[in-house]
């Protein structure tokens, strides 16, 4: 078992060296090598004797410079809350939806996912299926909760998400389990759906379609709409504006839940997460224009002492590249495969 793993680990992470699948210029990059260090051998019980150290090659995984929450204010609460839990962060931006195929502008219009969005988001549930999970964010248009309720059926604990209902207080009684046991954690993963998470609003575009829209104002024009930092299209939302809301609920409900020690899938769009990651990774206005995320891609991030560190788009759950993430998510899994053989 211990070569399997082991050779599982570096095939996983040989493949996954690609694993920046954010196609911008990026102040750094993953160079594709892992370290196979002491505490990966003692995790399972193995000396170096066993994997024939001499035909392991040396690997090193060095993300050149790993992300880190842009400075705050020495006062700040977070501080107080930084402790050494590791924790998960995946980032998903929803499925191809039935507008993204006409390609017409969206932004907040509440549309579905296509038939290859629905593709999409299980193909992610598949890639984030050994990764954990314990809470769910997700804006409140239904492509985002299609993408996050579908990629959970494919989750190996098999948990049931349930959304929260706080919105009356009606809601949040009549939405009430009794079962203590169906209640529990090992059981449900709470999903919160939050409007500031939405994608951001596209004003008047929304419903034009894009290829007419660039005939009619110009490619750099509509560009500047889509991509820009501070120049919002026409009475809609600058990608700045979407990310006073979206960045400031971050930090505000879904950081310190991080920072507690709790893995979280956020499922929203591709202009509010690229707020997020803007502020995750304090790209300049200048970097962000050319940040592009791919629908139904799952980006995982590691939060540690209030430090984020990209490592990319997790593999299909057949190799072992959560083995190569970290040791914490590699014990996830071995504990996932124990419990489902
Ligand atoms: O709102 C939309 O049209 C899409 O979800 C994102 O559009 P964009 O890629 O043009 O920002």
């Amino acid at each position: 078992m211990a070569t399997g793993v082991y050779n599982q680990a570096i095939g996983a992470f040989q493949s996954n060296s690609h694993i920046n699948n954010f196609n911008h210029q990026h102040k750094f990059n993953c160079i594709g090598r892992l370290v196979v260090t002491k505490d990966f051998f003692s995790s399972y019980g193995l000396s170096k004797r066993d994997l024939r150290v001499s035909k392991c090659i040396e690997y090193q995984t060095s993300v050149v410079d790993s992300v880190s929450s842009p400075s705050r204010s020495k006062t700040s609460d977070r501080d107080t809350h930084k402790k050494s839990n590791e924790a998960a962060l995946i980032l998903v931006r929803h499925g191809e939806s039935l507008w993204n195929e006409k390609n017409l502008f969206t932004g907040c219009v509440d549309v579905p996912l296509s038939k290859k969005g629905i593709d999409e988001a299980i193909e992610a549930g598949k890639r984030i299926s050994s990764i954990p999970v314990d809470l769910i964010f997700t804006s409140a248009l239904i492509r985002a909760q299609m993408t996050a309720m579908l990629a959970m059926t494919q989750h190996r604990h098999m948990k049931v998400p349930i959304i929260m209902h706080n919105e009356s207080e009606q809601a949040r009684e009549w939405s009430q389990v009794f079962c203590k046991d169906t209640n529990t954690k090992e059981h449900s993963i709470p999903v919160i759906a939050a409007w500031q998470l939405n994608e951001r609003m596209y004003g008047e575009l929304q419903g034009l379609n894009k290829q007419e829209t660039a005939q009619r104002y110009g490619k750099e024009q509509v560009h500047e709409w889509r991509r820009s930092y501070n120049i919002p299209p026409p009475n809609g939302e600058s990608l700045e504006m979407c990310a006073e809301r979206a960045v400031a609920y971050f930090r505000d409900q879904i950081e310190p839940q991080l920072l507690s020690g709790k893995n979280v899938m956020v499922s929203a769009h591709g202009n509010s997460l690229r707020s997020i990651i803007m502020y995750l990774e304090k790209l300049t206005s200048q970097e962000v224009i050319s940040l592009e995320l791919s629908t139904g891609i799952p980006m995982l991030y590691i939060c540690k002492e209030g430090r984020f560190i990209r490592r990319g788009s997790p593999v299909a759950p057949t190799e072992a590249g959560v083995y190569a993430y970290t040791r914490r998510l590699a014990l996830y899994r071995q504990r996932l495969d124990d419990m489902l053989q």
